[in-house]
């Protein structure tokens, strides 16, 4: 489904920052990939500093020592036509401690087309959310684009 996939990865390295109130090490958003598999530093393994929202709160995750954390992209929302939701996230810096964290993004090849699958809508119960588009016309809206929660989506919605 997703051709010739495309893996992207990415270290994100947090300073100390003197005021962790007023600076984030990165905006909330969700990631444009289907599914994101993320290492957050082994030196650094006691400063949660990825927060998912969840019911409108931001919730650390702890980081747990040889585990990676599996996060589901904006991708997969639309495959499924938003069953599974693709998580919104940001990262806080802290005041003493660095932090390194290293994501591999797993995504479909440019050239396919996306959309939710047939099995997953139905007029009644689960009527179409997002449109069929082309994953690299996504991909293109999504780097030029703030990171601003999920807002990126909206590229998708019907
Ligand atoms: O540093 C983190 O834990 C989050 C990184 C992230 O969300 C990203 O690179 O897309
Ligand atoms: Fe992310």
């Amino acid at each position: 489904m997703f051709g010739e996939a495309v893996q992207a990865v990415r270290m994100n390295y947090y300073p100390p920052c003197p005021r962790p109130d007023l600076v984030l090490g990165l905006s909330p958003h969700s990631d444009g990939s289907a599914l994101t598999v993320l290492q957050q530093g082994k030196g650094s393994a006691d400063v949660a500093g990825l927060q998912i929202l969840k019911d409108g709160n931001w919730v650390p995750v702890h980081p747990v020592p040889n585990s990676l954390v599996i996060n589901i992209g904006d991708t997969i929302e639309v495959v499924t036509n938003g069953k599974y939701k693709s998580v919104e996230h940001r990262a806080v810096t802290h005041k003493e401690k660095d932090r390194v964290s290293i994501v591999t993004f797993y995504a479909p090849s440019y050239e396919v087309e996306i959309g939710p699958v047939g099995e997953l809508v139905d007029q009644k119960d689960s009527p179409c959310r997002y449109r069929t588009y082309n994953h690299g016309e996504y991909s293109k809206h999504y780097v030029s684009s703030k990171l601003q929660g999920k807002k990126t989506l909206d590229f998708a919605k019907v």
